[in-house]
C-alpha cells in the first residue's frame, strides 16, 4: 500500500498532483467550517469562544476553498500534460498553507494540535510537490507565526485570539477542551505517520531505482563494470570459502571498428544490443552474471564452473552468435568475437582480471574468433 502510493505520486503529472492537493485540503476546510459552525451554535461552547473572530476566520477558509477550486477548474484539462506549473503550484501551496496557519492562530500555535496538521500540511507538499514553493510557503507560515508573537509582546491581541480567558479558568470547560486537543493531536498524530511512512516509501523506491541504474549499462541493460566488480569479489570470496573454482571470461567484439565504419555507429549500437541479449540469453540465471565493461567488450563471470564446462558455454555463444543476423534483412551481417578466460582457484580479483586479459589478448593475436581459456592456482590462502 505504502510502495503503491509512492508510485503512483512519483509517476503523478504537475497537475494531478495539484488536484490531489486541492482533493484532499478541501474536505478539511469544509470539516474546520463543519466544526466551527457548530461550535459558534452551541450554547454550552459558544461562551468560551471570541464568536466574532471566528465568524471572521470562516472567510479566508472559505475564500482558500474557492481559490483552490478554480486552480483545480484550470488545470483539470492540463492534467495529463508534463510540463511544470509553477504558479498554480505556488498558489495552492500558499492558500492551503497560509489558511492552516491562520486556524493554528485562532487557538494558541505553539499548545493547539492545528500546529501538527501545519506540519502534515508542509510534508504532504513535500510529498507532491517541488521542495522551491513549499519553501516559500513554509517561510510566510513562519512569517505570520512570527507577526502573531510580536502582536501578542506588543499586547495587541491575545495568544489564543479565537479562546476566551473563561476556557481555562472554568475546570469543566478546561477539561472539555483538554479532551478535545487530546482527540485532535492523536488522530493528528496518526495521519503524520501515515504520511511519513509513505514519504520513506518514496525514498526507498528512489534509492532502489538509483542502485539499479549505477550498476546497470545503459545500451545493452546488462551489468555494468561497477557490478562485475563487486561480484567479482564476493566470487573471489566464495571460492576460498567453498574451494569451488569460477571462471572469468573477457569477450571483444572481433573488427567492430569496421562494423561502424561500414554499417553507421547507430547499427554498432544494435548489435551491441544484440551481443548482450545474446550472452544474457547463454548463461544461467541467476547464478552467471552477463556484463558490459564498455566500447565493445563484454565479460562473464562463471561462478563453480571447471575449465570444462566454461568451454562448454563459450563454444555454445559462439555458435550462437555465428549464426545471428545483424543488420538489414537483405543485405545481412555476421559478427565474431574473440573470448579469454581465467577458470580460478585461490586468486585475487586482481588475478583473475589480468589473467582473462591475457588470455583475451591470445586469442585476438592468434587471429581472433577463437577461445583462449587457462586455470590458474593462486596462492592467497
Ligand atoms: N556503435 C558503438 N561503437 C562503439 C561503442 N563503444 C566503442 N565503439 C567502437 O568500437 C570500436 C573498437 O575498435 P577497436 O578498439 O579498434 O577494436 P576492433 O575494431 O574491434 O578490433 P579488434 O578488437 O582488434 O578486433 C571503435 O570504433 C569504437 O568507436 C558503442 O557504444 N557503440
Amino acid at each position: 500500500m505504502r510502495a503503491r502510493m509512492a508510485h503512483l505520486l512519483s509517476s503523478a503529472t504537475p497537475a494531478r498532483r495539484i488536484l490531489l492537493a486541492v482533493a484532499v485540503s478541501l474536505p478539511f476546510f469544509l470539516l474546520v467550517l463543519f466544526i466551527h459552525e457548530q461550535a459558534l451554535s452551541h450554547p454550552a461552547v459558544s461562551p468560551y469562544l471570541d464568536t466574532a473572530l471566528v465568524r471572521a476566520m470562516q472567510w479566508p477558509m472559505l475564500g482558500a476553498s474557492l481559490i483552490n477550486l478554480g486552480v483545480a477548474a484550470w488545470v483539470w484539462p492540463r492534467r495529463d500534460d508534463a510540463a511544470p506549473l509553477a504558479c498554480a503550484t505556488l498558489l495552492v501551496c500558499l492558500t492551503i498553507g497560509g489558511t492552516y496557519t491562520l486556524i493554528t492562530i485562532l487557538s494558541g500555535p505553539y499548545t493547539s494540535p492545528p500546529s501538527l496538521v501545519l506540519g502534515g500540511v508542509l510534508l504532504v507538499g513535500l510529498l507532491l510537490f517541488d521542495r522551491r514553493p513549499v519553501a516559500i510557503t513554509f517561510a510566510v507560515c513562519m512569517a505570520m507565526l512570527l507577526a502573531h508573537d510580536a502582536g501578542v509582546l506588543a499586547g495587541w491581541w491575545a495568544y489564543a485570539p479565537g479562546l476566551r480567558p473563561a476556557l481555562f479558568q472554568d475546570p469543566a470547560a478546561s477539561e472539555a477542551w483538554r479532551g478535545w486537543r487530546t482527540f485532535v493531536f492523536v488522530s493528528g498524530f496518526a495521519v503524520l505517520l501515515g504520511l511519513a511512512m509513505v514519504l520513506f516509501a518514496r525514498l526507498d523506491a528512489l534509492h532502489g531505482q538509483l542502485d539499479t541504474l549505477s550498476h546497470t549499462d545503459a545500451l545493452t541493460g546488462l551489468a555494468n563494470r561497477r557490478r562485475l566488480m563487486e561480484a567479482l569479489e564476493a566470487e573471489v570470496a566464495r571460492q576460498r570459502r567453498t574451494g569451488r573454482p569460477f571462471c572469468l571470461v573477457m569477450i571483444d567484439a572481433d573488427h567492430f571498428k569496421r562494423v561502424n565504419d561500414t554499417w553507421g555507429h547507430l547499427q554498432g549500437d544494435m548489435v551491441l544490443r544484440g551481443l548482450g541479449r545474446l550472452l544474457l540469453a547463454g548463461v544461467r540465471s541467476p547464478t552467471d552474471l552477463a556484463a558490459r565493461l564498455g566500447g565493445e567488450e563484454f565479460a562473464l563471470l562463471l561462478p563453480d564452473t571447471r575449465l570444462d564446462e566454461a568451454e562448454v558455454v563459450c563454444q555454445r555463444m559462439r555458435e550462437a552468435l555465428a549464426r545471428e543476423r545483424f543488420g538489414d534483412p537483405l543485405a545481412p551481417f555476421t559478427i565474431t568475437v574473440s573470448m579469454g578466460g581465467a577458470v580460478c582457484s585461490s586468486t585475487t580479483s586482481h588475478q583473475a582480471l589480468r589473467e582473462a586479459d591475457q588470455q583475451l589478448y591470445l586469442a585476438k593475436a592468434t587471429g581472433r574468433n577463437r577461445i583462449c581459456l587457462r586455470t590458474i592456482l593462486g596462492a592467497v590462502a
